[in-house]
């Protein structure tokens, strides 16, 4: 457990003298430190900031404190960094010194736009009011008052706002501290030992109560499937379960799907055919971001169900062979769906890469793999064909290892749910009488309910 952190008080006054001569002196009267530094202009027009601060050894005790607790939760580190050592202003900008000796620098007309009281944004809609076209290009800070939780800033054109130091450290753009997310980031890989353990719930918990909906799609989110245990074999009720998440998805499949081994749709899904570990709707600019499946009739041979964690592949794909897992990640596929009369569906742009990383966190949030599914390749180079087909060897390779598959046999009563931007699944061929219901959710839904379903309010202030 965390000790009591000990709480910072601030005690600031900055103010701006005439002639426009910058001339601060910060008092910061704490606990643990004071801090004194003024800026001025000098002979040549620069402002140069000098700072001297007389810090006393309680503070180090202080930051001991911080660190040893900083790693248990990233949250905590906006917690706890978020009482600053020391503000000063420039003519464009708030400098916040926080205790770990980062800096954050916020432009005024960034703050200015990202004002939080009434009458800047809608407290029911979260939407901004303020007109961001009408903040002064030279707006500046008149005064600045810090208080205990966070800073209130009176601004040249007369408005007054007010930031919570916590909103500031994680909203910090320079430098960026906090992932805003922590607690989305906690993913486990797996690969066919998970056959031991698959996460799985119980149907009256999820229904039943707020937590047990969180946890359930804590372990969608970390695993990227779950099993719930004790769902009735019915329509209806699967129908509920798929919508305690969110509305489902409709397409030119339908909505709540009930279908059999009877081609209704063109597509092999609706056939008994084996199917190769994919994600589905790879032709949809947007993929679904959740599929659920329930198998509630079957009384002939085969028709396994096969899962493998896309991202587990992808990272095997980087370790043994970087070169092909460069391929995936930049060559763009084109994908169709054209088995249904009068459908054609292709994604926008038309190719999308196997492998999808984040530009700016680098991380993998989307697999986008269907052999099957793949349009004619006839927009690569002759090399890049050549490397298309080698990497594809080695991904599918990977997929197919004995090791990364987690064969299972569905049955009535036990609902699968998958992160389709993450888990392949397939299935083997079958004979006989098959009947899988499920659904399609949309992943900003998905994420919108497991967030909305763990995070308070508050919480979700912070975030936005
Ligand atoms: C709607 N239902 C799940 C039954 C079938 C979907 C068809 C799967 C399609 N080949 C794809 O990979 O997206
Ligand atoms: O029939 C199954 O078990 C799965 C079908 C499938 O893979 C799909 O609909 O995408």
């Amino acid at each position: 457990m965390f000790r009591s952190i000990p709480r910072v008080y601030a005690n600031i006054k900055i103010s701006i003298t005439a002639n426009n001569l910058l001339s601060r002196n910060l008092i910061l009267r704490g606990n643990f430190f004071r801090s004194i530094s003024y800026s001025s202009r000098n002979n040549n027009g620069r402002y140069s900031r000098i700072r001297t601060n007389i810090i006393e050894k309680r503070e180090l005790m202080f930051n001991n404190i911080c660190k040893r607790n900083l790693t248990e939760s990233p949250d905590l580190e906006v917690e706890v960094q978020s009482k600053p050592i020391s503000v000063s202003v420039t003519p464009t900008k708030v400098i916040i010194n926080w205790p770990d000796d980062q800096t954050s620098k916020f432009h005024n007309v960034w703050l200015r736009d990202h004002c939080k009281c009434d009458k800047c944004f809608h407290k029911v809609t979260k939407q901004r009011l303020v007109d961001t076209f009408k903040i002064p290009e030279d707006l500046e800070s008149t005064s600045v008052f810090p208080e205990p939780n966070g800073i209130k800033i009176e601004w040249s054109d007369g408005h007054t706002s007010y930031f919570r130091w916590t909103w500031l450290r994680r909203h910090s753009y320079d430098p960026q501290f906090v992932d805003t997310e922590p607690f989305l980031h906690k993913k486990t890989l797996w690969n066919a030992r998970i056959k031991d353990h698959p996460p799985t719930v119980k149907y009256e918990d999820v229904m039943g109560s707020k937590e047990g909906l969180s946890n359930w799609l804590l372990n969608i989110d970390q695993y990227g499937f779950c099993f719930v245990d004790g769902v009735p074999p019915k329509v209806r009720e699967t129908e509920e379960l798929a919508k305690r998440i969110s509305f489902i998805r409709e397409t030119h499949y339908g909505g709540f799907w009930d279908f059999t081994p009877n081609l209704e749709h063109g597509d092999t899904a609706y056939t008994s055919l084996a199917l190769k570990a994919h994600t589905d709707n790879t032709y949809f600019t947007d993929p679904s971001g959740l599929q659920m499946f329930h198998l509630i009739e079957f009384n002939g041979t085969g028709g396994s169900s096969l899962l493998v964690d896309g991202f587990w592949a992808a990272r095997r794909l980087k370790m043994t062979f970087p070169e092909a897992h460069r391929t995936l990640s930049t060559i763009r596929i084109p994908a169709h769906s054209a088995g249904d009369h009068g459908i054609l569906i292709e994604p926008t742009p038309n190719a999308y890469p196997i492998l999808n990383y984040d530009p700016l966190t680098n991380e993998l949030y989307q697999i986008r793999y269907n052999n099957d599914d793949r349009s004619t390749l006839n927009h690569l180079t002759s090399n890049e064909v050549e490397a298309f087909y080698d990497a594809l060897r080695k991904w599918n390779n990977i997929l197919i290892d004995k090791e990364n598959e987690y064969w299972v046999n569905l049955e009535p009563g036990r609902v699968l749910i998958f992160n389709n931007w993450r888990i392949l699944h397939g299935r083997a061929e079958f004979t006989g009488h098959r009947r899988l219901i499920g659904a399609y959710l949309n992943w900003d839904d998905y994420r919108s309910k497991l967030k909305t379903s763990h995070l308070s309010s508050k919480e979700i202030d912070e975030m936005i």
